[in-house]
C-alpha cells in the first residue's frame, strides 16, 4: 500500500495514502469527523453510481463491451470453485447458499452460482441492474425450484449487513474496487458474520502490476496483488487458495481469484502466480 500508483488521466501518486488523502480528505478524517470529509466520500460513491446508472443492463454493459468473455470467465470461476466446495463442504446433502456482491444484472448468479447453490441472494446498488436480474432470475414458476435466487438487495456494499450465518460462499467479483480501503475493511469484517462454519469468500478482480490504478471515470481502484493481500490480512482473512484467470484478451488487466477463510488454514496452496505485464483494463472495477 506504500507502492506508487497512477490514475487514468496520467497522474502519478507516491502512495495509495496520498491518493486517498486527495480523494477522500485529510488523514484526520478517520471516522468521518467533519462535513468536508463526509461530502468527499459521498461524491466518491455518487460518481461511481452515476457511471453505472448510465450503463445498459446487458452483459456487454456490465462487462464494459466485453460480454464475449462471459463464457471464459464462468469456466475459470467454476474450475476454481468446484474443488473448494468439495474440500470445504464434502459430498453430503448440505443445502448451500451464496451471496453475489455487486451482482449487476445477475450474470454470475445465473451462469455460475445457481448451478452450485440452492439459494442465492444478490446485492447491487443500481436499481435497473437489479430489476433486470430479478426479471431473469426470479420468475413465478421458479418459486419452488431447488436452485433459486431469493433476495434482491438494492444496497451498496459499504452499507450492506448480511444475515448472520446465512452463506456458504460470498462471491465478490468486479465490484470491490468501488470501495476505498477503509470501507473495504469494514465490509469484509462485517460480512464475515454472514458466513456459515467452513464458509468462505471468493474475490475475483482485476489486478494492477504494481501499486494501483485509479479510474477517474467511475471512481474505482484497481489494486495490485500485494495491495489486496495486505488488505485481506488487515481484515483478518486468510488466503486459502488463489488462481489466475486464463484466456482473457491481452488488453485487459490480469484477473485473479482469491478464496479467503476466517480461520488460519492448516496448509495453504497459495498457487503463486507469475508476474504479469501491465496493460490498462477495460472491464471496470
Ligand atoms: C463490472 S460490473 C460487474 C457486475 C457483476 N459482478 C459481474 O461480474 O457481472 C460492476 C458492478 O458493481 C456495481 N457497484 C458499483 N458501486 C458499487 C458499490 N458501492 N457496492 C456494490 N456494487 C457496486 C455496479 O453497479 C456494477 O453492477
Amino acid at each position: 500500500m506504500d507502492a506508487a500508483g497512477l490514475d487514468t488521466e496520467g497522474r502519478d501518486f507516491a502512495s495509495a495514502r496520498e491518493m486517498w488523502k486527495e480523494e477522500l480528505g485529510s488523514e484526520d478524517c478517520g471516522g468521518e469527523s467533519n462535513d468536508a470529509c463526509r461530502a468527499k466520500r459521498r461524491d466518491w460513491y455518487q460518481k461511481g453510481i452515476a457511471y453505472w446508472q448510465g450503463v445498459e443492463a446487458s452483459m456487454d454493459g456490465v462487462l464494459g463491451g466485453y460480454g464475449h468473455v462471459n463464457d471464459t470467465d464462468v469456466k475459470g470461476s467454476e474450475a476454481f470453485l468446484k474443488p473448494l466446495l468439495l474440500e470445504r463442504f464434502g459430498t453430503g446433502s448440505r443445502r448451500l447458499a451464496a451471496l453475489d456482491c455487486g451482482s449487476g444484472i445477475g450474470r454470475v448468479t445465473k451462469n455460475l452460482l445457481l448451478r452450485h447453490f440452492n439459494e442465492v441472494d444478490l446485492v447491487e446498488p443500481v436499481s435497473h441492474f437489479l430489476e433486470a436480474a430479478r426479471e431473469k432470475l426470479a420468475p413465478e414458476d421458479q418459486k419452488f425450484s431447488e436452485h433459486r435466487a431469493v433476495n434482491f438487495y438494492c444496497v451498496p456494499l459499504q452499507e450492506f449487513m448480511p444475515q448472520v450465518g446465512r452463506y456458504d460462499v460470498i462471491w465478490v467479483q468486479w465490484c470491490i474496487g468501488q470501495l476505498p480501503d477503509d470501507d473495504f475493511l469494514s465490509f469484509f469484517k462485517q460480512a464475515k458474520v454472514g458466513l456459515k462454519p467452513n464458509g468462505f469468500f471468493v474475490v475475483k478482480e482485476n489486478t494492477a502490476r504494481t501499486g494501483f490504478v485509479l479510474d477517474k471515470e467511475d471512481n474505482s481502484i484497481t489494486r495490485s496483488d500485494s495491495y489486496f493481500k495486505e488488505l485481506f490480512k488487515q481484515c483478518g482473512l486468510f488466503l486459502y487458495r488463489t488462481k489466475d484467470q486464463k484466456g482473457f484478451p491481452e488488453e485487459l488487466f490480469p484477473v485473479k481469484m482469491y478464496a479467503l477463510v476466517t480461520d488460519k488454514p492448516k496448509s495453504t496452496n497459495s498457487g503463486k502466480g507469475k508476474s504479469r505485464r501491465y496493460k490498462p483494463g477495460v472491464i471496470k472495477s
